[in-house]
């Protein structure tokens, strides 16, 4: 559905955006992730053809970009930071307005367009208040319903969570997963981890400009090879598995063993009351920060209790 090779982009001796190839496929929820000014934006307004590039391909939904934008660009729903529309009208007259702007749109069918819209966003309640009335999340909803009206294949989000309260993200995101489960693919920049976590199937990550990492979820989150025991039989644990009780704290082991059935049917076997016992997965935290450590601080957490590094993937795409 999107795919870069080489995307770059300077703003004088700025280097915003540096040598991306992003593969977005079809039916993914693709979370682009990065810290502020990490170069999100400016990929996200190339792939619309809103800045140019200054070297590197493009493809979307299968065509060059930006030159196939009149074909490729209504079949793709967009919304970039701060949506814009005309304080004085409604929200229903200003969707109207920015149908009757876009390509081969229907005037019969506008009303039921802009209605459908409306009410996809949660937003059909107060659409005939002016919109300088409206709050920051009620103008994002706006926004999202204008990039939904015309149907689209394709979904480009900048942030759609920005300004939100926590019922807001929460309607947005099973929203955007309606929608995904229809078909359309997703692909979002955001900030913040726990959004892309919840919400995608696939993840690129920015850092100063370069992808650092792109995978699906399910595979940054692999197995770490150990497994998470907790047991109020702490002593006896430590005891049977001598050496390889990595971590302790209170009632929960991280025991290094990559066979957690095993494991478990030693420990029951021993006599050892398990209460829960899962195997360990990396986060996609441990992941990020292990291949943007430069801004790791930006991301607002720290690098997990004893600071290592999660995982030599992301360090061989590290710089
Ligand atoms: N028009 C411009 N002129 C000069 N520099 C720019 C311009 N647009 C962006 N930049 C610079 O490019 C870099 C990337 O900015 P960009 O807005 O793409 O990042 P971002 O990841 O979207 O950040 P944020 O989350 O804060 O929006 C920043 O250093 C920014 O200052």
């Amino acid at each position: 559905m999107i795919r870069t090779l080489g995307l770059t982009k300077r703003f004088g001796r700025i280097t915003a955006v540096d040598a991306v190839d992003l593969d977005v496929r079809e039916g993914d929820v693709y979370g682009f992730l990065g810290a502020n000014g990490s170069g999100k934006t400016t990929t996200v307004r190339m792939l619309l053809g809103l800045v140019l590039a200054t070297s590197g391909r493009m493809e979307v939904l299968g065509e060059q970009m930006p030159g196939a934008g009149r074909r490729v660009l209504p079949q793709v729903g967009a919304l970039v930071e701060g949506p814009a529309a005309y304080p004085h009208l409604s929200g229903r007259r200003n969707l109207a307005l920015f149908d009757a702007m876009g390509r081969g749109t229907e005037r019969r069918t506008r009303r039921a367009r802009v209605a459908e819209a409306l009410e996809r966003v949660g937003l059909d309640g107060v659409d005939d208040r002016p919109v300088h009335a409206y709050s920051l999340g009620m103008r994002q909803r706006l926004g999202l319903a204008g990039a939904l009206l015309q149907g689209p294949r394709l979904l480009v989000l900048d942030e759609p969570t920005n300004g939100l309260d926590p019922q807001g993200i929460h309607e947005i995101r099973t929203l955007l997963l309606e929608l995904n489960a229809a078909g359309t693919t997703v692909f979002l920049s955001s900030h913040l981890l726990a959004e892309i976590e919840q919400l995608c199937t696939r993840v690129g990550v920015l850092d100063r400009g370069r992808l650092v990492v792109q995978d699906q979820l399910s595979a940054l989150q692999g197995l770490t090879g150990r497994v998470e025991v907790h047991t109020p039989d702490v002593a006896r644990v430590r005891q049977l598995l001598n050496g390889v009780v990595e971590h302790a704290d209170g009632e929960r082991l991280l025991v290094r063993d990559a066979d957690p059935a095993a494991l478990n049917a030693r420990l029951v076997g021993a006599g050892v009351r398990v209460r829960e016992l899962v195997p360990e997965r990396r986060r996609l935290e441990d992941v990020v920060l292990a291949a943007t450590s430069a801004s790791a601080d930006r991301f607002g957490s720290d690098r997990g209790a004893d600071g290592h590094r999660a995982h030599g993937e992301a360090e061989v795409l590290e710089r």
